[in-house]
């Protein structure tokens, strides 16, 4: 007989498990289907792995920045097998621990791959079908097909975060999130890491002025960045791989490595889902069709949430709001709508950069009236008691009301201080609630008075 649910989450990751755990809370039948380990990107492939990866590299800078200031560690070094091993045993648990928390709160679990087989049922590789009131598609993303000879040979995320050995010479393809963050770790581990962006500059999703004070780090870790560089093809060779690249001024050059990494963007992982069967449409850009509620317009049946939804910024905090919205209007009716003003984001750069709200283009061109502070702020006390000269910021308040529409902070402790200003853009507090209140200090937060 064939099985039926309340809830069916097609995926693992964070979108999947906050939608599982709050239906099973509310006593819903949830099944979970993955192919993958247990645990999704942010968790196994992405934002956890990654960060633990990035605390042996700030131990090197740090280690860079203060030496002739009182501390001697020549000869310090990252061993890479144990710095992964030390990542493993975060990573090596997860998929178990979820397993079990699935099972102890009654949700079936289907280590296999799902498709649909109907508008609201799903064929399992080995399971066969099974059938749910709902359907929530919380797939997540894939690396963008690039679409240029020699693909296949490009590493993505998921195996550069399994490297057992750190090849010396490292090619991003790509310059944003993934290749400025993947460019710190190898760097600080030995690695020579060319970075080769299309783009006019780097990490496009935040402010330029600050991406620019930003390459100073880039320069001292020894990273090279190319910009409007456009990767064409890569070739394999008896010694590693030769990148072919064309350049903005449309000069071509080749960059030879011995290991090309994807990270050139990310798409929703939708192809493999069968949709048609479940009358599951897509727009012109290949994304699912949603209403404002999540669900699919041409099959009520059927929601989405997180990368796969593609309706907010592929950050995990997103992935896990999405969820939250499908299972309010699952359990209420349809009466939430994602909220997605005011979410933070970082790059685990060393130091990183960070944004929340407006950018100065964005204000500019919807017309706000504002003020901008601006400073490069590497004299300041949060700078120099690190021995890091990368610190700046950009805040802009609009006139009369003083609300933040945007901050943009680089360096020491920004990934935290960026949380501030989130807080504040997203529940209405004003320039002068922030200059009134007491931050600790010598903290990093103890600089936002002066940054409003
Ligand atoms: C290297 C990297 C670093 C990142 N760092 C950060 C960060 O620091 N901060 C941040 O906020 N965000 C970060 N992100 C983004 C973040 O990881 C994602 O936005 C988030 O994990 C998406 O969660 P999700 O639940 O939507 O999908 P996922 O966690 O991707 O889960 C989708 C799951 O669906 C499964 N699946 C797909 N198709 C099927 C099918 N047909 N049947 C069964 N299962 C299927 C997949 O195997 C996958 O496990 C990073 C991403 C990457 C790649
Ligand atoms: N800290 C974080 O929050 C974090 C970290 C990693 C990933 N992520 C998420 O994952 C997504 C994917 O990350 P990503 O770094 O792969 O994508 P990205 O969109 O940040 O950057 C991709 C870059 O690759 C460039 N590019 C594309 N094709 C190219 C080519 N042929 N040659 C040279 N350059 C090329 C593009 O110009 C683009 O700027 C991000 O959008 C982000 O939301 C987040």
């Amino acid at each position: 007989m064939t099985k039926s649910y309340d809830l069916i989450v097609i995926g693992s990751g964070t979108a999947a498990m906050v939608a599982a755990n709050r239906m099973a809370a509310a006593g819903k039948k949830v099944a979970v289907a993955d192919y993958r380990p247990f645990g999704g990107t942010c968790a196994l492939r992405g934002c956890d792995p990654k960060k633990m990866l990035i605390t042996g590299a700030q131990v090197m800078d740090d280690i860079r920045r203060m030496r002739g200031h009182g501390v001697a560690a020549d000869g310090a070094h990252i061993e890479w097998r144990d710095l992964m091993e030390f990542k493993r045993t975060f990573t090596g648990p997860v998929p178990g621990k979820q397993l079990k928390n699935y099972a102890a709160k009654g949700v079936d679990t289907y280590h296999e791959h799902a498709r649909f087989a109907g508008p609201n049922s799903l064929e399992l590789e080995r399971s066969g079908i099974i059938e749910a009131t709902n359907v929530l598609i919380a797939a997540g993303a894939r690396p963008v097909p690039l679409g240029f000879p020699g693909e296949e040979h490009l590493m993505d995320n998921e195996g550069f975060l399994e490297l057992d050995e750190l090849p010396a010479r490292i090619v991003m393809v790509g310059g944003g999130y993934i290749a400025s963050e993947f460019s710190h770790i190898a760097a600080r581990a030995g690695a020579k890491v060319t970075v080769l962006q299309r783009g006019k500059r780097i990490l496009p999703q935040f402010d330029g002025d600050l991406v620019g004070w930003l390459m100073e780090a880039f320069d001292a870790a020894g990273i090279e960045v190319r910009t409007g560089h456009s990767v064409e093809a890569v070739e394999k060779t008896d010694e590693g791989y030769i990148i072919r690249v064309r350049s903005a001024d449309g000069g071509t050059a080749a960059v030879h490595a011995d290991l090309v990494v994807h990270a050139a963007g990310r798409i929703p992982d939708l192809d493999s889902l069968g949709l048609e069967a479940a009358g599951v449409e897509r727009d012109q850009c290949g994304r699912l069709k949603l209403n404002e509620h999540l669900q699919s317009v041409s099959n009520p049946a059927v929601y989405a949430a997180g990368d796969a939804a593609a309706q907010g910024p592929p950050l995990t905090p997103v992935s896990s709001h999405d969820a939250k919205v499908v299972v309010a209007n699952l359990l209420e009716g349809n009466t939430y709508c994602p909220d997605y003003r005011a979410i933070p984001s970082v790059a685990f750069t060393i130091p990183p950069i960070a944004s929340v709200g407006l950018s100065e283009e964005e204000a500019r061109s919807k017309g706000f009236k504002f003020s901008l502070k601006s400073e490069q702020a590497s004299t300041w006390y949060t700078a120099r008691r690190v021995a890091e000269s990368v610190y700046g910021f950009k805040v802009m308040v609009e006139e009369g009301s003083k609300l933040i529409l945007g901050a943009h902070l680089v360096g020491p402790h920004v990934d935290e201080v960026i949380n501030v200003f989130g807080l504040a853009m997203r529940h209405g507090l004003t320039a002068d609630d922030i200059k009134s209140t007491m931050f600790a200090y010598p903290t990093g937060a103890s600089d936002i008075g002066y940054m409003v």
